[in-house]
């Protein structure tokens, strides 16, 4: 019996999501289990250990035999994350999907008078569809010294799978990154002068940008060794993140405009609204061939009037040589951290 079940364990897909203690990552969970309840190992890459737990108990208690495992992943600190990559090679001898969806919007700014000025223009669709124009953010530093929109969203994420490339690039196997981006990624807001966005009030559309970009130099690099790559957008949808940019409204107060966004859905399918909703195109991608993906697109969640989800790819706004351009930069950065907690370590040995 151990053996059989060492087999099956073996067999299973492997699939981990970063920030799955909540809104669109946890969604993805519970849509995934729906499906197949017994033949994936999911494992919830979460940073507040304590909302994880209660998400693995909401999972256990509708889908009582999945198989469901936690780990701690702060993808702000660097440690955090190679510790993290560690624990996954010891845990799992496969990863089929790792799906880089933690992300934050700190201190957001919403501009009023932009927003009411955007109304009556005839960039009102794209301004509910993006949000473009009318959010800026102050960001933060993290311990490590880097920008901690850029760390969390990108960066952390980045060193991650180059930590677990062995086990994503496995002969006569493919595996799949699934990058959760967002309509508010601009070229505008990015630099590659300035890849942390040190200097400007967009971080978060400028580390989704280099998403973007990044998700197209892996799969050149990596294709070839079955590792792909893809980047999505989940729509407009109401989580934490988003309560948290009219902060003075509580989480009921945006539910009793659910009216009024069903009214806009109307006229722009990317109001998905539900984690639910806004996990289609995730749980979508699981089901498709990572070959037959492109890399110039990202996939967008929609929901139509009618309430109901699809997907659908749009060209994004990248070219190659950005993006290579790009992922210099990051190797280079990645070098110099690794040297960082090398002498930090040498200094204060564990
Ligand atoms: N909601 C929307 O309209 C849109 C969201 N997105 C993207 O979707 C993704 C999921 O966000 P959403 O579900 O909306 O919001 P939530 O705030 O519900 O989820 C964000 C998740 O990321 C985790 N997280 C944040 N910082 C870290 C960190 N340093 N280390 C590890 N995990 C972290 C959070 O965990 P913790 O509990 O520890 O805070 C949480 O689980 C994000 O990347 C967001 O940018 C994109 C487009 C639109
Ligand atoms: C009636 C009312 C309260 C309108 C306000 C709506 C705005 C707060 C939203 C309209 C479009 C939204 C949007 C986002 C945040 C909230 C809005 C600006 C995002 C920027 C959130 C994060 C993303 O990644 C993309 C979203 C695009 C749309």
């Amino acid at each position: 019996f151990l053996y059989w079940q060492f087999e099956v364990n073996r067999m299973n897909k492997v699939i981990l999501v970063t920030g799955a203690n909540s809104g669109i990552g946890l969604a993805l969970c519970e849509r995934l289990l729906s499906v197949d309840t017994e033949g994936l190992q999911l494992c919830l890459a979460c940073r507040n250990m304590r909302r994880a737990e209660a998400a693995h108990s909401a999972l256990l208690t509708s889908h009582p035999k999945a198989q469901v495992a936690l780990l701690q992943v702060d993808t702000s600190s660097i440690s955090s994350v190679i510790s993290a990559a560690q624990e996954v090679k010891k845990r799992y001898d496969r990863l089929d999907y790792l799906y880089l969806n933690a992300g934050i919007m700190p201190n957001p700014r919403f501009d009023v008078n932009a927003f009411f000025k955007g109304l009556f223009s005839r960039n009102v669709i794209t301004m509910f569809a993006t949000g473009e124009g009318i959010l800026t953010q102050q960001d933060g530093v993290t311990p490590d010294g880097l920008q901690e929109v850029f760390m969390t969203n990108l960066f952390g994420h980045f060193l991650f799978v180059r930590e677990l490339e062995p086990m994503l690039c496995r002969a006569g196997r493919t595996s799949q990154l699934v990058w959760t981006s967002s309509s508010n990624a601009h070229r505008s807001a990015f630099s590659l002068e300035d890849i942390q966005h040190k200097k400007g009030t967009q971080p978060y559309s400028s580390s989704k940008y280099a998403s973007d970009l990044l998700s197209l130099t892996l799969n050149t690099h990596y294709n070839k060794q079955g590792l792909y790559s893809s980047v999505i957008c989940p729509g407009f949808v109401m989580t934490n993140l988003t309560y948290n940019i009219l902060p003075s409204f509580p989480a009921f107060l945006w539910t009793l405009f659910t009216p009024i966004f069903w009214l806009i859905r109307m006229f722009t399918n990317t109001f998905t609204l539900t984690p639910y909703n806004g996990a289609e195109v995730l749980f979508w991608l699981f089901k498709q061939k990572p070959e037959s993906l492109d890399p110039y697109a990202k996939y967008h969640s929609l929901t139509s009037g009618l309430g109901n989800n699809y997907t659908q790819p749009r060209k994004m706004d990248i070219d190659l040589e950005t993006s290579e351009s790009l992922y210099e930069k990051l190797l280079q950065l990645e070098r110099e951290v690794r040297k960082k907690l090398k002498d930090e370590q040498k200094e204060s040995p564990p």
